[in-house]
């Protein structure tokens, strides 16, 4: 590998590591008034560029937040964007070098977890990232699509500029909670919904007897004939989040309702999420897309797998392998009651990413073993772990970045 220099970037970089991030994916630098809304989220010491001599040629950068793990708790996460790597300079080793760097600072920094969102499935496994949540696309075909039940509370639509104290505040009381969720910083909001680019956001909120429980942002891209082609009206659901079931059924209820709209569409929504159970024509939604979510990295062993709940399930020692943070490795003994280093033989060993994607409980590791992503050993052992691991709700994030 040519000699890189891996740098903590500062507010002299952030625009170019911007641009070169843009570039890897095919898009031109941001305009003036996006990109002062996309400084915002460049926080000190979270960007680094890999240089050749003067030149910056690859980016990674991470945005403070919290995840929520099985059981309740909450624990420090870097949630890494902005990974791009010029195309002239890939495959010599600059993201694996840029990697090294930022695993070790989020170690030394904290974070018990860091995840992404991946814009391939081949690159982050090497990395010790591993698939924890999933999440589900899906279209509803309104002329078929009748509720079983009438908007219970109440909804109504809120002008921008109020929404989004309103918004803002009602997802703090949802996430993080479920596991999976994670805690948005200021960028975030500031880049998405908030801002989004030429979308006519429609903004609403849901309210029961104890006051605002639930909102949804959507935008509506309407019926359209010209030249013979036709366009239907679609409505998509752009963040949906509620506090209580009846504010989850009232928020879709109400979105089904709204006239001149043929189809309403969601992308990113959880895989249990029961809407077909809301229809009377459950074959009024069809699932178009089931895709990987939150890309899960153990970046403290110990300390991830100490925050979260056990289930009964007598007790199994897991041993873990990882090239990246050689602290992490040896045998962590998990029972009903909590999760401890060991010096005792494991019962089998994985690799962190495989132990990433099992840690929220979205999928068994029966499954990983039967996939052949860990040699099982014992399969006793394997249906242990999986009792402790399991969990009542899909693990889900629902937030992109
Ligand atoms: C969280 C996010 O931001 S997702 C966005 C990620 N960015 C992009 O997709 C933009 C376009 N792509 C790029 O910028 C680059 O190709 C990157 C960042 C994906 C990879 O950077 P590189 O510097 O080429 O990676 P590097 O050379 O360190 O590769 C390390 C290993 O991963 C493999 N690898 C890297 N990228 C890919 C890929 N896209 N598909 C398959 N394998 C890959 C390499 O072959 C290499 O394997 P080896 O260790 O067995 O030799």
């Amino acid at each position: 590998m040519t000699d890189l220099d891996i740098r903590v970037l500062d507010d002299a970089h952030y625009r170019a590591a911007h641009t070169l991030f843009r570039g890897a994916l095919h898009h031109p630098p941001a305009p003036d008034d996006r990109w002062e809304i996309a400084r915002t989220s460049y926080d000190p010491g979270r960007a680094f560029g890999a240089f050749a001599g003067d030149e910056l040629v690859g980016t990674v950068q991470s945005f403070p937040s919290r995840l929520a793990v099985p059981g309740g708790a909450v624990v420090p996460m870097a949630a890494v964007s902005r990974v791009g790597v010029r195309a002239d300079w890939t495959r010599r080793g600059v993201l694996t070098a840029l990697q090294r760097a930022q695993l070790r600072a989020m170690r030394e920094s904290g974070d018990v977890a860091a995840s992404l969102r991946a814009s391939e499935g081949a690159i982050y496994e090497r990395f010790g990232y591993g698939v924890a949540t999933r999440v589900r696309e899906v279209r509803v075909k309104r002329a078929t699509a009748r509720s079983r039940q009438p908007i219970a509370g109440r909804v109504r639509l809120v002008e921008p500029a109020a929404a989004g104290d309103l918004v803002g505040s009602l997802f703090e009381r949802v996430s993080p909670g479920r596991a999976g969720t994670i805690a948005r910083w200021q960028g975030w909001w500031n880049l998405n919904v908030l801002h989004e680019e030429g979308a006519h956001q429609r903004y609403a909120i849901a309210s029961g007897p104890d006051g605002d429980d639930g909102y949804v942002v959507y935008k509506v891209t309407a019926y359209s004939y010209e030249n013979g082609v036709e366009k239907p009206a679609v409505l998509t659901v752009l963040d949906l989040w509620a506090a209580t079931p009846r504010a989850w059924a009232d928020l879709w209820v109400f979105l089904l309702g709204i006239d001149l709209v043929d189809e309403v569409g969601a992308e990113g929504r959880p895989v249990d999420e029961p809407l077909e159970w809301l229809l009377v024509d459950r074959r009024a939604l069809r699932v178009v897309d089931v895709m990987d979510e939150t890309w899960l990295r153990l970046v403290d062993v110990e300390a991830a797998l100490s925050a979260r709940a056990y289930r009964p399930g007598g007790s199994v020692v897991i041993g873990v392998r990882d090239r990246f943070l050689p602290e992490n490795e040896g045998s962590y003994l998990i029972t009903s009651s909590g999760a401890s280093r060991t010096t005792g033989e494991p019962d089998f060993v994985v690799d962190v990413d495989v132990l990433g994607a099992a840690y929220l409980g979205d999928v068994a590791f029966g499954a990983l073993a039967a996939a052949g992503r860990f040699a099982a050993g014992s399969p006793e052992a394997v249906a242990r772990a999986d009792a402790l691991f399991a969990v009542d709700q899909a693990p889900w994030c629902g937030t992109f970045f």
